[in-house]
């Protein structure tokens, strides 16, 4: 399971993320949409995972993960927008999920949810809401992998991207390198080639992308044209910034 894409004691050139969501893939194709991306060029899959009460949408279970793992030699990623993710946890993770993302504003004892993905062998990532103040995830960065930034409201693909969140990012970035923590920053919401510069500036590892990937029909296009823009000519960039 390849997860680990940064790490200050690396000496492996370190490379930003691009995560297709396939929230906004063919669904009657998407054993086939995933291989796609896959062959341009992404480097995770990320799967929204909707349950009608945390946000207003309902989308796929673990039976669909699973499908995907099985179209994929990929990370998957799975976003859980759901009240008492808990109760599936280990579901996702027997389906396949390498990364696993609750949401901060959905777990009562995050300390202990966190612990529980890294005990069922995922990475735990910990989604924030837009409107969520970061201050919230501040004391669990020890025991997480990642940290989920939204830019936009969870729910649906395609939305506008919010641009307050930068502030957060760049207030995420400070945390992580001053304690030399272990940790990758994620957006998702909204990524494009018209937003990724201002997420590059403010220190993101890796991208989610849904609408942005799926609405066009030259995937390897698309995703050269992200990814070019997020790791120029190969340049490194150190502790999230160039
Ligand atoms: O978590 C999500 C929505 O809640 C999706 O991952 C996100 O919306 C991706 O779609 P787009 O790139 O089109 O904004
Ligand atoms: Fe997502």
């Amino acid at each position: 399971m390849e997860t680990r894409t940064r790490n200050r004691e690396d000496t492996r050139v370190p490379q930003r993320l691009l995560a297709p969501s396939i929230l906004s893939a063919d669904f009657g194709r998407l054993a086939e949409e995933v291989r796609a991306v896959e062959e341009a060029g992404a480097d995770w899959i990320h799967v929204d995972v909707m349950d009608g009460h945390f946000v207003p949408n309902i989308t796929i279970g673990p039976d669909v993960v699973k499908a995907v793992r099985r179209a994929t030699t990929l990370p998957v990623d799975v976003h859980l927008m759901i009240t008492d993710p808990d109760r599936y946890l280990e579901a996702f993770v027997t389906a396949g999920a390498d990364w696993l993302g609750v949401h901060v504003e959905a777990c009562v004892h995050l300390h202990r949810t966190v612990q529980r993905i890294r005990e069922l062998g995922a990475k735990a990532s910990v989604a924030v809401n837009p409107a969520t103040p970061l201050c919230l995830v501040e004391p669990i960065l020890e025991h997480v992998d990642m940290v989920l930034l939204m830019t936009v409201n969870p729910g649906f693909g395609g939305q506008k991207f919010i641009g307050s969140a930068v502030s957060k990012i760049r207030q995420l970035r400070r945390w992580i390198d001053d304690r030399s923590l272990d940790v990758l920053i994620q957006v998702d919401g909204g990524v494009c080639v018209d937003t990724v510069d201002v997420l590059v500036e403010s220190g993101v590892d890796v991208f989610v992308a849904g609408s942005a990937v799926f609405q066009g029909s030259d995937y390897h296009r698309t995703v050269r044209a992200l990814k070019d823009r997020f790791n120029p000519s190969g340049k490194s960039h150190q502790g999230g910034r160039d």
